[in-house]
């Protein structure tokens, strides 16, 4: 009994680490073009993943260019972590003509807990159906709640492991419609019925600012080279594949700056074989 799950486990993930490779490989191919309308911390880190998985990252934020612009993006990468009143309207307008044209797009909301402010607007920008919502644990269980509760996380970092989280991920897919996908050691992702695991990465990661927003701009790629039907493969492939990064970009590592580096390097260089033997994702239920 026990080898016979083994065998289903090791089917699993052979067919998990084929299917992450044929979606990296068609992200290089098509080079999709990904707005990010992001937090100050992140631009940087979030735009060279998205170069390095083969994506063409853009970080237009203003309200004046997105009429003429986010027609014409693959997918859209939208995240609140230095959200202020002034960039609300753009995050509207550009969530909005998504969900009218039917371009992916997927909500980081960054430290979601931290004011009524940042609460509501992820409300607000919830009601215009992302694809996919990807947070800490932490935030996802936030913003599964219906009113606001100032205590739940520290600012931007979570005080949840991924598993507490996994009843939270399911009400919110649920409620919202969006593939949710949270981080941590094992990263869970839900359609709100059926959840995997991937269970890639190093506990180093969490040290480098802006890899769970980087993670998200990454799975916004993902998705510009699938049809929504394959939307939740889409999001389980990219977070094993920037975690596969991590492990390899720690095997050269010093601390976070250099791993920050290396991991670039990593899903830069990536190749299929490696991919096959560093992938863990497995059916959680
Ligand atoms: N303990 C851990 N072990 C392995 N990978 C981790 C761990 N914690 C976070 N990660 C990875 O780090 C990245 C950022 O996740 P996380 O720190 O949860 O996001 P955020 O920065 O939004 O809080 C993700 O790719 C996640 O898989
Ligand atoms: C430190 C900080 N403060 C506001 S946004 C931000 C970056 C958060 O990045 P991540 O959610 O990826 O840790
Ligand atoms: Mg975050």
């Amino acid at each position: 009994m026990e080898g016979s799950n083994n065998n289903k486990t090791n089917r699993e993930k052979f067919e998990w680490g084929k299917r992450a490779w044929e979606l990296l490989s068609k992200v290089r191919t098509e080079s999709p073009l990904i707005q990010c309308i992001t937090n100050f911390v992140s631009m940087d880190l979030m735009a060279n993943t998205l170069l390095s998985a083969g994506a063409s990252p853009a970080m237009l934020h203003s309200i004046e260019e997105i009429p003429d612009f986010t027609p014409r993006v693959k997918a859209l990468c939208l995240n609140v972590g230095t959200l202020s009143p002034d960039s609300v309207p753009a995050m509207v307008t550009a969530a909005r003509l998504c969900s009218q044209l039917g371009i992916p797009w997927v909500l980081d909301p960054v430290a979601v807990s931290a004011s009524s402010f940042r609460f509501d607007a992820c409300l607000q920008l919830v009601t215009f159906k992302p694809t996919v919502i990807r947070g800490n644990a932490s935030e996802i269980i936030a913003l599964s709640s219906s009113s606001h509760q100032p205590s739940a996380a520290k600012g931007v970092d979570s005080t949840h492991k991924s598993t507490d989280a996994v009843e939270a991920a399911k009400l919110l897919a649920q409620t919202s419609g969006a593939i949710v996908a949270v981080s941590g050691a094992t990263d869970i992702v839900t359609d709100g019925n059926q959840v995997v695991g991937a269970h890639n990465g190093v506990a180093l990661m969490q040290k480098i600012t802006a890899t769970g927003c980087s993670v998200t701009a990454l799975i916004a790629a993902f998705l510009a080279v699938v049809d929504k039907s394959h939307a939740l493969e889409a999001v389980v492939s990219a977070l094993s594949v920037f975690g596969v990064a991590g492990e390899l970009g720690m095997k050269m590592a010093k601390g976070p700056a250099s791993l920050r580096m290396h991991l670039i390097d990593a899903l830069y260089g990536l190749d299929e074989a490696t991919l096959h033997s560093h992938v863990n994702i497995t059916s959680l239920c």
